[in-house]
């Protein structure tokens, strides 16, 4: 990056107001711009305007201009009070245009000025800055609230299926050909999800390009209830394995396209909060799926009955979708100009047309899309960018690594097998205290959901990493001194029975579900954030497969662990891994809150650029809340950055 100022726009309620100043008068010039009197600032007005009276009192942060042009020697105004400190030394920025707001170019009355005039700057050695950024009405519209949970069902499907086997594989009992499961066949029902998840989300992304990402989730849909069908119908073994790995293909791509397509829809103000609605529906599922579980283990056939409740949200899901468009993004993409401003208009409803033209127009132009003279050479080149351009690989290895980072540090493990361990350390109700795990990972992703887009992705992966490394350097500790023998598939307690450091164990692995809650387990799925809109769809991919590939193996390799080198060795494993996860997010993971989803690649562009990502984010908050600030006073008029 360049230098370390991020200035940004100045939204000028100009009314005399009463912020602390460093008054300047500057000049009219023969072309109409105008230049502060210690040649500091400067701007041009590049369009007539009309001046609208407003009793605006705005006492934003950050850096305000204020051009007062209702006299003939207009003021002209930087005030620097982003932390309200008075020795702060004010920025030096030059105004490249002034606009004023809600005009007509053939109005007659377009050179009239009166006072309070509302002006946008940009500045023009604003180096940080991308091209043309849009700021307007950041409210949630209804419409985006709606998109966003129907999208989120997706995110419901893929708790509730890795969520309910356990319980199942319980109540199966001798149902599937007569005879008991052997534990090698558990396993193998188990993974067949995970695998086909895998095996979906390699291609998901590049489908969703192709086809869009609507029709790739109404494809899971179809995937979701030809799985459940065959497992409820099931009476052998494969047959169930099978229909687990069909469903494994609806899950492997709706936990991709859920946060894909809810991110390109977001304003970016709740673009991460948004996306955690996702994975709140998800840990919600891991948490209904469990407690279905517990209530249907004595029922007959009762396990056919909670794989076929998740025929409800998937019916649902495909029925509303139908009614629903695609993402503007998506439609920008294809060449689809009119759908993508449909969708724009009714995602924000207090904005003019113009906006809206100029947003579609912004997005055209960053949509470069990848040449090739078919699809699959398109596709080969798409491969190639997205290795070979720096800021795509960049940002390749935060999502991948963060991903990995998600599933090695063994939650899932705990997940599947919390049961067995709570037994182990001489918990008779196990289900009640896996019930109460996973409820703390659902609680503390609402957390997450509150502190994602205010305090940051960065600082909660920074609190939840260290988080996660004590707490499972504690369990380390504690198994030591219980002592557990592995014997076969089970275990023994040297010291016999429920214990304090049996307690000590419980009591930090609730500690680990949370943090690991608040940052890992959350943050990893604002994935598509990370990549421009040609590399997305396959960066997506290559993350949400890692994410896929560690369940897998995590979930295949931690018995074994157990025993091979012991419950102490294997928590002492995942702390160290979780410390040097820590390390790498510590160097590498940029704060993207409150930026573009486009300002994310003028980050990672020449490094990972942590300090200027987390001025930027800090300036997009504070800008923010001007243009908040302000429509309190007038919520019709919107401001725009250009
Ligand atoms: O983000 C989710 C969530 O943390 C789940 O609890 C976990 O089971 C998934 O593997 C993960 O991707």
């Amino acid at each position: 990056m360049h230098g370390s100022g991020i200035p940004g726009i100045g939204d000028i309620p100009n009314n005399n107001n009463n912020h602390s100043t460093n008054n300047n008068i500057p000049q009219f010039r023969d072309d109409n711009s105008l230049v502060s009197s210690d040649n500091q600032f400067e701007a041009h007005i590049t369009k007539p305007y009309t001046v609208k009276n407003g009793d605006n009192n705005s006492s934003s942060n950050g850096n305000l201009v204020e051009i007062n042009t209702s006299s003939n020697t207009p003021s002209f105004t930087e005030i620097d009070n982003s932390n309200n400190n008075s020795n702060k030394k004010h920025e030096t920025i030059q105004y490249d245009e002034v606009k004023m707001n809600s005009h007509d170019d053939d109005d007659d009355n377009t050179n009239e000025r009166t006072d309070n005039d509302r002006i946008i700057i940009k500045p023009v050695n604003d180096e940080d800055d991308t091209s043309v950024i849009i700021t307007f009405n950041q409210k949630m519209s209804p419409f985006i609230i709606i998109l966003t949970f129907v999208a989120s069902l997706s995110g419901f499907l893929f708790g509730y299926d890795t969520g309910y086997i356990s319980s199942a594989l319980v109540s199966i009992n001798k149902d599937l050909d007569n005879k008991i499961l052997t534990y090698g066949d558990k396993e193998i029902i188990t993974a067949a999800t995970s695998l086909g998840a895998l095996i979906s989300s390699i291609f998901a992304g590049t489908a969703a390009d192709i086809f869009g990402r609507k029709p790739c989730i109404m494809f899971s849909n179809i995937m979701f209830v030809i799985g459940t069908i065959i497992q409820i119908s099931a009476h052998t073994f494969w047959q169930m394995a099978a229909g687990r790995l069909i469903m494994g293909f609806g899950v492997g791509i709706g936990s991709l396209i859920s946060p894909l397509f809810i991110s390109e829809i977001a304003p970016k103000m709740v673009r991460g909060r948004l996306t955690v609605i996702n994975s709140l529906w998800l840990t919600g599922g891991q948490l209904i799926a469990y407690g279905c579980g517990a209530g249907l283990n004595h029922v007959h056939n009762g396990w056919r009955i909670l794989v076929g409740l998740s025929l409800i949200p998937t019916c649902l899901q495909f029925v509303f979708f139908m009614f629903l468009p695609d993402t503007p993004r998506y439609y920008v993409m294809k060449g689809k100009y009119e759908e993508a401003k449909q969708v724009l208009r009714r995602s924000y409803v207090d904005t003019t047309e113009e906006i809206i033209e100029q947003k579609v127009h912004e997005l055209r132009e960053l949509n470069k899309s990848i040449p090739g003279k078919n699809k699959a050479v398109q596709v080969w080149n798409t491969i190639k960018e997205l290795h070979t351009v720096p800021s795509n690989l960049r940002a390749l290895i935060i999502a991948c690594g963060l991903q990995a980072i998600q599933q090695f540090t063994g939650w899932n493990s705990l997940m599947y097998f919390s049961g067995t361990i709570f037994e182990t350390v001489g918990f008779t109700n196990s289900s009640a205290v896996s019930i109460i795990v996973s409820g703390t990972n659902f609680i503390f992703t609402l957390i997450a959901f509150f502190a994602i887009d205010k305090i940051g992705r960065r600082v909660i992966l920074l609190i939840g990493l260290p988080g996660m490394t004590v707490a499972l350097a504690i369990c380390a500790i504690a198994f030591h001194f219980i002592g557990i023998k592995f014997n076969g598939n089970d275990a023994v307690v040297s010291n016999g029975g429920f214990s304090a450091w049996g307690i000590v164990i419980i009591v930090f692995i609730i500690v680990f579900a949370a943090f690991y809650a608040l940052g890992i387990g959350t943050v990893p799925w604002q994935q598509s954030e990370l990549f421009p809109q040609n590399v997305r769809g396959i960066g997506t991919s290559y993350a949400t497969a890692t994410n896929w590939a560690g369940s897998l193996v995590i979930a295949s390799t931690f018995l074994t662990m157990l025993q091979n080198i012991t419950p102490t060795g294997t928590f002492a494993f995942f702390a160290g891994l979780s410390c040097l996860s820590a390390i790498f997010c510590y160097f590498c993971y940029p704060e993207l809150s409150g930026l573009e989803l486009e300002e994310v690649q003028t980050i990672l562009t020449d490094g990972f650029n942590i300090k200027a990502s987390k001025a930027l984010a800090k300036k997009r908050k504070q800008q923010a809340r001007m243009v908040q600030e302000h429509l309190k006073y007038e919520p019709t008029q919107e401001i725009i950055e250009e």
